[in-house]
């Protein structure tokens, strides 16, 4: 496909995508319509229609309009490349500009130019102060890829040589030691002998931060009580913890049994009505659901999903996990809250209201992640009784 037929193509996605589609959904429809696209032009689709989600606001401005085509001329315009080149209307490529399209366009308010929801940015400025705009526009970009080298089953140096072998080309990064930013070929970690082997999985720097910000020691009996998928499940299991994972919604745990054999680890599943056979536990810890605007560059569509009462809803649901979380545990453990959330409201606001509601607990650890660190944003506080 040519540079501007694949711009056509994500013209089509991003107006399937705004009509109410998932995004993801919206890319696999395409592809399953057009086989015969190939691989280098699917993934060049699909960095165009996540481009434009990062910046679907200040694009929707730039282009004159919330469309497919609008947006995608926004994009162009404001990644400095002038939209002609590509409307040549030559081809599959799209349509030559019309008059109107050429004049759209005009000044952006600073949320606009920020991509960010206008009730959204006081709680950013309140949250980030003078970093707010810096980390913001950080948000308006792609995110590196990371993987977590399996301690479990190699070290750095291991894990990096077998991806080399399978052209992935790797360094290590300072925000966590078992962190891998991938540098070229991030396309075959999946199918590579390090991912099968469970030498790696991927995992954002960040993520893996708040893990290591907990000073797991061998031995020490963990509940996972918002696992999800396992991710943290998982890095917990590597660095010797005896983990259980539990989620309101088992389903979302189905993966984690065959996660843990290609790793190596054991992880036990507690389904809600169960967790209470397993007793009490040195740590307890809730990756609790949240705005994901620490993940907005991974998953942006997320940001023009947010409302303020879908975030009110999040913030009821963070108190309720976390009043779930001391009958849990031991007389002498602790609990971590974490989300992946930039936003005070999700995170130390909630933390201060859990401790005025349980007294005897405080606050013995905390961290702050931003993708100015590199990874994605994160929070994590760790509580002890008093
Ligand atoms: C941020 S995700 C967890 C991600 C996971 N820890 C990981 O690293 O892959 C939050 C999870 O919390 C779960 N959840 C929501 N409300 C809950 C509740 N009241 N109790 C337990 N889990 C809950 C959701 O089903 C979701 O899987």
């Amino acid at each position: 496909m040519t540079p501007g037929a694949r711009v056509a193509a994500a013209i089509d996605i991003l107006d399937i995508h705004l009509s109410g589609t998932p995004a993801e959904q919206a890319l696999t429809g395409w592809a399953r319509g057009h086989r015969f696209a190939g691989s280098k032009d699917r993934a060049a689709i699909r960095d165009h229609v996540f481009d434009a989600l990062r910046r679907l606001r200040s694009s929707a401005g730039l282009g004159g309009g919330m469309t497919g085509r609008a947006v995608m001329i926004g994009l162009l315009r404001g990644q400095g490349i002038d939209p002609d080149t590509l409307f040549t209307g030559v081809g599959h490529a799209p349509a030559v500009l019309a008059d109107q399209e050429r004049v759209s366009g005009g000044d952006l308010s600073r949320a606009a130019r920020l991509d960010c929801p206008d009730w959204m940015l006081p709680h950013f400025d309140q949250s980030l102060g003078d970093r707010s705009d810096d980390v913001l526009e950080a948000l308006r970009h792609r995110a590196p890829v990371f993987l977590r080298v399996n301690s479990a089953r190699a070290n750095l140096d291991q894990a990096q040589s077998q991806l080399a072998e399978d052209g992935i080309v790797t360094r290590p990064h300072p925000l966590a030691s078992t962190a891998l930013e991938v540098l070229e070929n991030h396309r075959n970690i999946n199918s590579s002998r390090a991912f099968l082997d469970g030498l790696v999985e991927l995992q954002d720097a960040a993520s893996q931060a708040v893990v290591e910000a907990l000073q797991i020691a061998p031995g020490l009996r963990v509940l996972d009580f918002c696992a999800g998928g396992g991710g943290k499940a998982l890095a917990l299991a590597a660095l010797g913890a005896e983990v259980v994972a539990h989620d309101i919604s088992p389903a979302r745990m189905k993966d984690i049994p065959a996660r843990a054999k290609r790793a190596g680890c054991q992880i036990q599943i507690a389904t809600p009505d169960r967790l209470g056979d397993f007793g009490t536990f040195d740590l307890v810890f809730a990756d609790a659901p949240c705005s994901g605007s620490g993940s907005w560059r991974r998953a942006p569509q997320g940001k023009w999903l947010m409302t303020r009462e879908r975030f009110a809803g999040l913030l009821d649901t963070q108190q309720t996990v976390l009043s779930q979380l001391p009958t849990q545990t031991a007389p002498d453990g602790a609990i971590a809250y974490a989300t992946c959330s930039l936003l005070d409201a999700e995170n130390r606001a909630q933390v201060n209201w859990f401790i005025a509601e349980q007294s005897g607990f405080a606050i013995d650890l905390e961290a702050q992640f931003s993708p100015l660190d590199g990874g994605d944003g994160f929070y994590v506080a760790r509580l002890k009784r008093m």
